[in-house]
């Protein structure tokens, strides 16, 4: 009985959704229906992972007065849990942010608000990208830790005004970009025994994902999962393929990826969960939660030793195979320094 119900099912949503698509070339549509339950097996997976780790997920905020933080986003979701807690650990924040007026109210009501700046970034944008690097290295010369946080997820296709697919350039190549930037500050502040920190907020939605060489705007065919499993796996391979490289060249700078966890933000406007209010309320983390790995990821002394680490719950997480694949993050690497106009072989030694 179990079996036939099943199949039953199975054959009514494979109907269904092949009425939907029948106009798609058929090695699309299996494409598509594949990214498709991957993708929910994945945030099955990250939310079953929250529940397992749910006491994991826990740190303890250090005094880190005279150190300075450089995140992206922040006015809303999992980044304003993030400045709180940099905040109340005596950090000054600096936030990149599209309409910077929005900080005022953190200034004013946040503990430590008046250690809380904020310049214009729009991370569509490379010019936007490199006048906020400009902006923000004029006052702090030293920087300890950059928080790529800001991010996309899903949505039509659209390019942005460099020509590049909008959650390719926003969650992982204008986040390099400013990485690129921002590095020769980062290593002023670097130690031996305290390096400077880089941590790329990914996604367990990163776990379908694979790089589209061939196509990185993804032309072809757009699919928006693709793509935003491909600039969340991205950002992992950045982190590992950064990490190395930087100690080849002696520079006291870690890099790290961590996925937060399923968390109750506005990043689901583009999905059903937006619709259904009380099943993220039920089911997901609070942003607070959210932020708890982003900080372990800056504060934690245990893994100076492991940069390159992909953290979830403040433990380290299972990364996709194709993120340790060597060849792929030079491959990433060298393509995310030509859509930037960066030369490779001077990356970190500016
Ligand atoms: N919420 C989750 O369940 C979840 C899961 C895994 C990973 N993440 C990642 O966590 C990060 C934070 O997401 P969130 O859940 O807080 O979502 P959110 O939508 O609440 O916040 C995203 C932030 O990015 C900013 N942003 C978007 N486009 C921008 C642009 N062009 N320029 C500058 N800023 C821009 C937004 O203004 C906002 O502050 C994202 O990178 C997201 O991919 C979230």
């Amino acid at each position: 009985m179990f079996v036939i119900t099943t199949i039953t099912i199975a054959t009514f949503a494979a109907a269904t959704y092949w009425i939907m698509n029948r106009h798609k070339p058929l090695k699309h549509l299996l494409s598509d229906f594949r990214y498709m339950l991957d993708m929910q097996g994945a945030g099955a997976g990250g939310l079953i992972d929250d529940w397992i780790n749910i006491r994991r997920n826990k740190i303890e905020l250090p005094d880190a007065s005279r150190k300075i933080a450089v995140i992206t986003g922040g006015a809303r979701g999992i980044g304003t849990e993030v400045v709180r807690g940099l905040l109340k650990a005596n950090v000054t924040v600096i936030m990149g942010i599209r309409k910077p007026d929005a900080a005022k109210k953190m200034m004013e009501t946040m503990e430590n608000g008046k250690n809380l700046h904020a310049f214009s970034l729009d991370l569509q944008s490379q010019k936007s990208v490199k006048e906020f690097a400009n902006c923000v290295t004029k006052e702090f010369p030293e920087i300890n830790y950059l928080i790529n946080n800001a991010g996309i997820m899903y949505g039509d296709y659209k390019l942005t005004e460099d020509g590049i697919e909008s959650q390719f350039a926003v969650n992982h190549l204008n986040h390099f970009y400013l990485t690129h930037l921002l590095l020769p500050a980062l290593k002023k502040a670097g130690r031996v025994e305290e390096p400077s920190r880089v941590v790329n907020v990914s996604s367990c939605g990163h776990y379908p994902g694979k790089i589209f060489f061939d196509d990185i705007n993804m032309k072809e065919h757009y699919n928006t999962i693709a793509a935003y499993a491909q600039s969340k796996l991205a950002q992992i391979m950045t982190a590992r393929y950064l990490n190395k490289l930087l100690d080849s060249q002696d520079a006291n700078v870690k890099f790290y990826s961590v996925h937060p966890g399923i968390v109750d933000t506005d990043l689901f406007e583009n999905t059903t969960f937006n619709k259904l209010p009380w099943l993220k309320k039920i089911f997901f983390k609070t942003p607070e939660k959210g932020a708890t790995p982003i900080l372990f990821a800056c504060f934690n002394k245990n893994i100076v030793e492991r940069g390159g680490l992909y953290i979830s719950n403040c433990i380290e997480g299972i990364s996709n195979r194709y993120s340790k694949n060597i060849d792929h993050q030079k491959k990433l690497f060298d393509i995310s320094c030509e859509l930037t106009g960066i030369d490779p072989d001077k990356f970190g030694k500016n």
